[in-house]
């Protein structure tokens, strides 16, 4: 067998002992494409030294589904620079379902929390969902979510509406996790724009702590040093006392929550940490119900995605429209009608808007930095066999862009769904379309995930047709921004212009 010197490896830097660390510096928030250029040259498996860790990078799908799923050569404890992320909910000592390093603890976890997640569960939440989401529509319509600002390189105003399209799906993704998994309406509790723009920007500074971990002293040792500092602290600040009333309202639930209550907050209530088999303690919930609503955020920048997409797409944003009028959907910016003639059966309707959101999800998949792991023993990687303590990253990005895996995968193609078998590779049969990860990690709330999707993107294309807004500059402008943060996103936000469909047919 072979072993880890073995694995193909890029030139490193002339500096001994650096290894590949400068040229991973240069790409610091676009590693994603470095690693999808170095499989390119060097094939699936490729083998990085970053100072004195030994990485191995996979794009190959049958060797990440056996590194990721249950079997002999799984890998399954996410390596410690998770715990990074633990800065930014400021509970000292506490990690979470995304963060935890104990793998016993992360069970007691995920066996809680997916029951919450179940198609069942989703439906029941279904017009909570559609009623949260047509709040985002209304805010557009009524100017409230609406800036006019400054194109780049003009002095002068364009005039133009934009929108940050992510910011205000991620406020009204809030109001779902609170009006409806944890039935706690949030009118007047916490201000759900202000939680969103927190939280996005506190997983932002904290993911830069894992490759500039100078970061990380700056921030946390001297938070009167520097603007950026203090507003780290606010925001941490701000964000620890909503998930203290969110803790608080959980642990109101223990005397009334019924064993049959699998509702999110009722399962958190019921929570035990597994050394000791006490409850949860209110900072251990607050760390947890931090990174749930951190998970949220996917969800915001794959629709955004895929709005950028149909920009640049407008055949496939006509073929989109079409369906959801043969559909029953109607598209003319009569917001009530849509939301009353939306339903689970009616998503079931719409082939090409899932292939639209597929594909969006293969070029931009948010999850783009989920999946290192650690091997705590030997472990086969392909035809390799590596030592514990090096870490494996079955890197999704590259697998669902990697030109071995695809045919012309940087082309936008959604007819590629039109063939069933689309999501596996025909060489082996393992998952190729890999967005929400794979094995027992994957992610917990990929049916909701998905519905959530699908109903945004039918409200908002059914109530505007959508531009870049002129502050994105062109696609090279946005993607030149590209940053690969926990979430695959645009470093200012996407700004879009929305046109009210009414007005667009007149
Ligand atoms: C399109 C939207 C979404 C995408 C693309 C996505 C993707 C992912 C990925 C790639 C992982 C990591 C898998 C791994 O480590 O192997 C993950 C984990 C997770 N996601 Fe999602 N996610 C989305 C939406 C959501 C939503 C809406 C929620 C919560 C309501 C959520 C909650 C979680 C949680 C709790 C985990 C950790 C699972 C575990 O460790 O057991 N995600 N997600």
């Amino acid at each position: 067998m072979l072993d880890l010197l073995d694995i193909p490896t890029p030139w490193g830097s002339p500096f001994i002992g650096l290894g590949h660390l400068l040229q991973m510096a240069l790409h610091v928030s676009n590693g994603h494409e470095q690693f999808l250029k170095w499989h390119e040259v060097y094939g699936p498996i490729v083998r990085l030294r970053l100072l004195y860790r030994d990485v191995v990078i996979v794009a190959d799908p049958q060797v990440a589904s056996e590194l990721l799923s249950k079997g002999p050569n799984e890998c399954p404890r996410r390596t410690p620079e998770y715990t990074l992320f633990n800065a930014a909910h400021g509970m000292p000592g506490y990690g979470a379902i995304l963060t935890e390093q104990d793998e016993e603890r992360w069970k007691a976890i995920r066996r809680a929390i997916a029951p919450a997640f179940t198609l069942s569960a989703v439906r029941d939440l279904f017009p909570t969902i559609v009623t949260c989401y047509s709040e985002v529509c209304k805010r557009i319509s009524s100017g409230e979510a609406v800036h006019y600002s400054k194109p780049r390189g003009s002095s002068s105003s364009s005039g133009e509406p934009e929108v940050l399209i992510d910011e205000e799906i991620f406020a009204a993704t809030l109001r779902v996790l609170s009006d409806g998994f944890l039935r706690m309406p949030q009118q007047g509790l916490f201000d759900a724009h202000k939680t969103a723009a927190d939280a996005s920007s506190l997983i932002a500074i904290t993911n830069t702590f894992v490759t500039q971990p100078w970061k990380r002293w700056l921030y946390l040792g001297m938070p009167w040093l520097c603007k950026e500092s203090r507003t780290f602290h606010a925001q941490r600040r701000h964000m620890m006392s909503v998930t203290h009333q969110i803790a608080q309202h959980i642990e109101s639930l223990r005397p009334t929550a019924s064993a049959a209550d699998f509702s999110l907050g009722a399962s958190l209530s019921r929570l035990r940490e597994p050394s000791s088999g006490q409850l949860f303690s209110t900072q251990a919930l607050q760390a947890e119900v931090f990174l749930e609503i951190v998970g949220q955020e996917s969800v915001p920048w794959t629709v955004a995605w895929t709005l950028y997409l149909l920009t640049q797409h407008p055949e496939a944003e006509q073929a989109v429209l079409q369906e959801l009028a043969a559909a029953g959907l109607p598209c003319n910016g009569d917001l009530a009608a849509v939301s009353a003639a939306l339903s689970m059966d009616s998503l079931r309707q719409l082939p090409f808007l899932t292939a639209v959101l597929h594909e969006a999800m293969r070029l931009f998949p948010a999850g783009v930095a989920a999946t290192p792991r650690m091997c705590e023993k030997v472990t086969k990687v392909g035809p390799y066999q590596v030592p514990a303590g090096v870490i494996v990253f079955p890197c999704l990005y590259s697998i669902l862009n990697y030109s071995a895996n695809w045919d012309s995968p940087q082309q936008f193609k959604p007819e590629r769904w039109q063939d069933p078998s689309a999501a596996t590779d025909p060489r082996t049969g393992s998952p190729r379309f890999v967005p929400f990860g794979i094995g027992p990690k994957a992610c917990v709330a990929q049916q909701l995930a998905m519905v959530q999707c699908k109903v945004l993107l039918v409200l908002l294309l059914s109530c505007f047709s959508w531009r870049l807004a002129p502050r994105m500059g062109d696609p090279q402008g946005v993607l030149s921004q590209t940053v690969a943060a926990l979430e695959l996103r645009v470093a200012q936000g996407m700004w879009l212009t929305p046109t009210p469909r009414s007005a667009a047919a007149q």
